[in-house]
């Protein structure tokens, strides 16, 4: 007999078609009111999950006793409560690697937009401004040269510190939790203590996991360390930053731009301070967001969910204590 899949994402018809030949599957278009109810009718006959975006609670989960596979399609699993699924003996799979590359651009991008005012000066010749936008109270700083520091030197940030050492010639500052020679010789990267790196960098790169250790990380005291010139980029998950406490640093010319594509409360409401200030770029989430990457992070997904519900181990195991071999 077929398993029953739920999916709470859309895939592309080629990897519908593959799921639908292994398994029955129920499709959630939209995780609106209505979704949520849809999802909550069918979680009791599902033996597989896939998705993103979706706080897993054990509430929620309760709801699905035949659960076998969650597959995410994102690298973070901070939606899950990995000891519940663990005890559980539910396999939760990912999506790492085929993201990385794209996100890192997406740090760049944001490195570019802040550094070089290009939202901030594209919305002036918008506005007729041109004449206005081309004096010097509108020139940005230079990428080039400046100090690149990583927080979190994992994939991600290893591909953010290629990008800085070889295409724009920027030492490279990091800060994990162990120094990583393999790196440091690659890129000539330097290991740090948070504050070192805090104090140093001229662009402040978050590319952490949001884990209970780095919840509110980046806080007060941390923004107080920064220079009126460092520039806070956040391409990792909004809650690792005290949001009030960044906007604070903004107003009060503690740093002098941020780029953020996350945000503690996502959707980010519309009326929040960060879209009114002129030297924040601010993006949808969008890190992963390519037609390529979001294709390969769900065929990953796909190839997780399908071998765990086949009894084989998915590639991409998050919870190996759940695995029963
Ligand atoms: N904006 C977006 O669309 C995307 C965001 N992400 C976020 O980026 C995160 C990182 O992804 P990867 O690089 O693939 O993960 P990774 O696991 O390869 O790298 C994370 C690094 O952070 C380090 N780390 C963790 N906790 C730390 C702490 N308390 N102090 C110092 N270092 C610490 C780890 O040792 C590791 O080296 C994901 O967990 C996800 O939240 C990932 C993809 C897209
Ligand atoms: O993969 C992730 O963790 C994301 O945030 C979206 O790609």
């Amino acid at each position: 007999m077929k398993k029953h899949v739920v999916l709470y994402k859309a895939l592309s018809a080629q990897l519908m078609a593959r799921l639908q030949a292994q398994a029955d599957v129920t499709l959630i278009e939209r995780l609106d009111a209505q979704g949520l109810a849809q999802l909550r009718n069918a979680l009791p006959g599902a033996h597989g999950l896939l998705g993103a975006s979706l706080k897993l609670d054990a509430a929620l989960l309760d709801l699905a006793p035949n659960l076998q596979a969650i597959a995410s399609v994102s690298v973070g699993v901070d939606n899950y409560d990995i000891d519940y699924l663990t005890e559980r003996r539910i396999l939760l799979s990912n999506t790492p690697d085929v993201l990385t590359e794209t996100t890192a651009d997406t740090g760049f991008a944001l490195i570019l937009a802040t550094a070089r005012r290009v939202v901030e000066l594209a919305n002036l010749i918008r506005a007729g401004q041109w004449q206005k936008s081309i004096g010097p109270e509108h020139f940005g700083s230079d990428v080039h040269g400046k100090t690149l520091g990583i927080i979190g030197m994992g994939r991600i940030g290893e591909a953010l510190a290629q990008r800085g050492h070889f295409g724009f010639g920027m030492p490279v500052i990091y800060h994990s939790h162990s120094p990583k020679p393999a790196i440091e010789q690659r890129f000539n990267a330097r290991y740090c203590s948070l504050e070192t790196l805090l104090r140093q960098a001229d662009f402040i790169c978050l590319t952490l996991p949001l884990t209970a250790e780095t919840q509110g990380l980046i806080g007060e005291h941390a923004f107080a360390q920064m220079r009126p010139e460092s520039i806070f980029i956040n391409i990792s998950r909004g809650k690792v930053v005290d949001e009030a406490a960044l906007i604070d640093a903004l107003r009060n010319g503690q740093i002098r731009a941020a780029g953020l594509d996350v945000f503690e409360r996502e959707p980010l409401s519309a009326d929040s301070p960060l879209l009114q200030m002129d030297n924040v770029v601010a993006t949808p989430h969008m890190g992963s967001a390519t037609h390529e990457t979001r294709e390969a992070m769900a065929r990953c997904a796909v190839e997780n969910l399908l071998a765990a519900l086949a009894g084989e181990r998915p590639v991409n195991l998050v919870n190996p204590g759940a695995w029963k071999g």
